[in-house]
């Protein structure tokens, strides 16, 4: 199994975020958390790569502690979380996926030039390389930093919000990466607040809010009372079977 929690709280400095979560993804499958503001959603994330603290019960990652699972795994932050005016080109942050292989310190390669460039490549943005990266637009920044995230070859993709601020062109380049990644075995933990896109990409559905609320496949946490619950908010039934979420 690829992930494994067991009721696990997860949080900061000893005061927990989230609480009650018990997940398993296998390889090759995608799994969305989903949840309103504040949920605790990149605090899970952040638990997979040892970055929050995991405060009870147990969090296996490849059957490891997180902290030693950390060269599996592959992460895509927040496009806001990082600062655009860093004078860097979308090649040189790509190569910075390569950099846990082969040490910062150390010269890159031949091999890791080309992996980056692939990488890129995948995300359709080979024509990219040269440009700098805090001049991109914010989709093109999103794929620069999955391309980065793919140079290191993860075999688990942690991803947070990487649909926040995209435009459809973006969002379509990085959903079909992310189906050759499951099908290549790749699993995918992806935090959205997109209901629908959850729906439809994922696999499993891990609903949270303060604590963990559903887990399972969309069409049984995805359900207007298990959003009702977990957001504390109206839903509204629509014909075609999909439930639209009224904030309060
Ligand atoms: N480094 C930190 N130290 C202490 N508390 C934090 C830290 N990062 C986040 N928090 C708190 O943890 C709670 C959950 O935040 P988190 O970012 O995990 O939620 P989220 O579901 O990802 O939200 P959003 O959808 O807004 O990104 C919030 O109350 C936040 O203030």
């Amino acid at each position: 199994m690829v992930l494994r929690f067991t009721d696990a709280s997860v949080g900061y400095r000893g005061a927990p975020v989230l609480t009650q979560v018990n997940l398993e993804l296998p390889a090759g499958r995608c799994l969305a958390l989903a949840g309103p503001n504040g949920a605790g959603k990149s605090t899970l994330i952040k638990a997979v790569l040892g970055l929050s603290e995991v405060l009870g019960g147990t969090a296996e990652v490849f059957g490891r502690s997180p902290a030693r699972a950390r060269d599996l795994c592959g992460y895509v932050p927040q496009v806001g979380d990082l600062d655009p005016d860093f004078p860097v080109t979308a090649a040189q942050v790509v190569l910075m996926g390569r950099y846990r292989r082969i040490g910062w310190w150390r010269p890159t390669r031949s091999a890791d030039r080309r992996a980056a460039k692939q990488a890129l490549d995948r995300v359709g943005l080979a024509d990219a390389a040269g440009r700098r990266f805090g001049l991109l637009s914010g989709g093109q920044r999103q794929r620069v930093l999955l391309a980065r995230a793919l140079a290191a070859e993860p075999r688990l993709l942690l991803l947070d919000e990487p649909f926040n601020g995209v435009d459809v062109v973006s969002q379509e380049a990085i959903l079909a990466v992310l189906r050759e990644l499951t099908s290549a075995g790749t699993a995918l933990l992806l935090s959205t607040h997109d209901l629908a896109l959850a729906r439809d990409v994922a696999d499993l559905v891990c609903l949270v809010n303060g604590r963990q609320w559903a887990f399972g496949p969309p069409g049984e946490v995805l359900t207007a009372s298990g959003l009702r619950d977990a957001y504390g908010g109206r839903t509204i039934d629509l014909a075609d079977g999909r439930t639209v979420l009224v904030e309060p």
